[in-house]
């Protein structure tokens, strides 16, 4: 069954209160970030932290990332033979911006893998892509290693290194955004939208979100539990959706046996893209348990 990934709710690895907090708020995934949510001072106490909780909380079938801090840092290396060292399986990568960087971190994992005794590719990766170099080099990346299985969009530091303001428009991510949902797509991987970091304004959150979707993103980063149940409103099927997708596939079932090729269900052709498109909301709907 499809791994659903439609929040990667963030939360600081200096921050042990809210490590018991995130699972209450069930996201698809926790990302604790080492990165650019720890001052530099705590660099090492963070990790150090994060490698206890991660040993010690159970946070059931959640899917737990680390946003490490780049390899080109001082803290690259250590964070990632460290954390999966204590049994974190998913790593993300920030600031990534070329198929070298993703190869990089592939052969430090092999090596972390070996060291271990943990098996040969089993750790999987998510590659930041932040800056117009890391877009522009989209798809290299996304099928630059077996282990990339999303890439993600960072608008904040996309719009910092690019030289723009963010605004509530978004306009100045379109562009990156198209970019990245094509070379996942192409990759076969997930396509995860960038974080909104003005928490108090919900509604402008559920609108960038419904855009995130119509555009081709299997999931948004989240900072704040508030926006975790929006952002699964949004990319969980409807019951309007479920009910009409299955009656699409079963027309399309009974066509078949009749022997008809395309068939209408409530007045609207439908064909083959349109009968494995109500598959694919049929899929999503079964991954998050609103169908049995
Ligand atoms: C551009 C980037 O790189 S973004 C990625 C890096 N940034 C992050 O990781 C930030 C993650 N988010 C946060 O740290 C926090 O949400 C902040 C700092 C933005 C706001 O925190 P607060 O002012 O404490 O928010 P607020 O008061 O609304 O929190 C309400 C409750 O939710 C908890 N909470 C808030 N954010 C989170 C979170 N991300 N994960 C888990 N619990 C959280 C708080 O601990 C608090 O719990 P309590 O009621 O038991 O005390
Ligand atoms: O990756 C993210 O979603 C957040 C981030 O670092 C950025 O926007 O720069
Ligand atoms: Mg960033």
């Amino acid at each position: 069954m499809k791994k659903l990934r439609r929040t990667m709710l963030f939360c600081p690895a200096s921050e042990p209160k809210m490590f018991f907090n995130t699972p209450i708020y069930n996201p698809d995934c926790i990302i604790f970030d080492l990165e650019d949510a720890v001052a530099y001072s705590e660099k090492d106490s963070a990790r150090d932290l994060l490698c206890e909780a991660i040993q010690s909380i159970d946070y059931k079938d959640i899917e737990i990332f680390v946003r490490v801090n780049p390899l080109y840092t001082e803290f690259g290396e250590i964070d990632v033979k460290e954390v999966v060292k204590a049994g974190v399986r998913n790593i993300r990568l920030p600031m990534c911006e070329t198929p070298e960087d993703v190869k990089r971190l592939s052969l430090l994992l092999d090596e972390v893998e070996k060291e271990n005794q943990i098996e040969l590719g089993s750790v999987k990766i998510q590659c930041a892509i932040e800056t117009p170099k890391g877009v522009l080099n989209a798809l290299a990346i996304a099928t630059a290693s077996p282990r990339v299985v999303a890439i993600s969009f960072g608008a904040e530091d996309f719009t910092r290194t690019l030289g723009v303001d963010r605004t509530k428009t978004a306009k100045e991510l379109t562009h990156a955004r198209a970019y990245i949902v094509l070379a996942a797509s192409v990759a076969n991987v997930d396509a995860i939208d960038t974080v909104w970091a003005d928490i108090s304004d919900i509604e402008g959150f559920k609108e960038e979100t419904r855009d995130a979707k119509i555009l081709g993103f299997s999931g948004k980063s989240c900072i704040h539990p508030s926006q975790v149940k929006e952002v699964h409103r949004i990319f969980t099927p409807t019951e309007n959706e479920i009910e009409k997708s299955l009656r699409i596939i079963q027309a399309a079932k009974e066509a078949e046996e009749k022997g008809l090729g395309v068939i209408t269900v409530d007045g609207k052709m439908v064909d083959k893209p349109v009968i494995q498109k109500a598959e694919r909301i049929i899929d999503l709907a079964k991954a998050a348990r609103v169908l049995k």
